[in-house]
């Protein structure tokens, strides 16, 4: 199945889901249990819309923990620019009518500054990580900036871990998936190690 394929498949399939608030519980407490969740000074997440694993709960959490949420603002090239969560006031409606953060935007090179990287998806390789977004190249990018010693989270609904998403060289795999059953690690390319020997990632 191409991208564009999948991507309306995935899309198509989360309109028929039932209410995910549960789901949105069981992935915020997994993560918010992890202490390399727990001492992020500084996380780059996402503010959900719509039918995406819902996020608010889990921002609200990590800036009521004390950490430093940086939410992405959508620039016109597709890039993506970042800005401070500073409470549900501090939110208004981006370029797309998804809601951004209105905080002085801190630059396309913020999220280099990330001890954790939280992301959407619409699926993810359950073997390579290789992630399925909307189609803009905007995480590509974002993610190209993060160092390899930062864990990447992609959030996915259950049954949203695939084999076989199509991998293009400019792709960036994620180090990890939150799903409501749990966090799954993947091995990464040759020489980043894997989970049973996790040479080069510190959690
Ligand atoms: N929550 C969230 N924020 C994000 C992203 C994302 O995927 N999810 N982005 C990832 O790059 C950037 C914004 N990019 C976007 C790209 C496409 C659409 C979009 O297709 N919107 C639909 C309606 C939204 C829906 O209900 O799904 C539209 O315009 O019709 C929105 C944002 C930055 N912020
Ligand atoms: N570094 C980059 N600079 C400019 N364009 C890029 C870059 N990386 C990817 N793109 C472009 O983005 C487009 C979309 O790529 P793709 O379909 O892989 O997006 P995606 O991974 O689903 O979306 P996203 O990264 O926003 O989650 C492609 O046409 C690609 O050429």
């Amino acid at each position: 199945m191409g991208k564009a394929e999948l991507r309306r498949s995935i899309i198509s399939a989360r309109a028929g889901l039932p209410d995910q608030s549960g789901s949105a519980s069981a992935i915020r407490e997994t993560l918010l249990d992890r202490p390399w969740v727990q001492m992020a000074g500084l996380v780059a997440c996402y503010w959900s819309m719509g039918t995406e694993p819902a996020t608010h709960g889990l921002v609200f959490a990590l800036w009521k923990h004390g950490a430093t949420v940086l939410l992405p603002v959508l620039r016109p090239d597709l890039d993506l620019d970042w800005a401070v969560y500073d409470g549900p006031d501090s939110l208004a409606p981006g370029p797309r009518g998804h809601l951004e953060p209105v905080d002085t935007r801190r630059g396309v090179d913020a999220i280099r500054t990330a001890a954790l990287v939280i992301v959407p998806a619409l699926a993810v390789d359950r073997v390579t990580g290789v992630r399925l977004g909307r189609g803009g190249g905007s995480y590509d990018r974002a993610l190209a900036r993060v160092g390899p010693n930062v864990p990447t989270v992609a959030l996915l609904h259950e049954g949203e871990l695939v084999e076989g998403v199509p991998a293009e060289p400019h792709d960036r795999p994620v180090a990890m998936a939150a799903l409501p059953s749990g966090i799954v690690t993947f091995a990464g390319p040759p020489g980043a190690g894997s989970p049973a020997r996790p040479a080069r990632r510190s959690w």
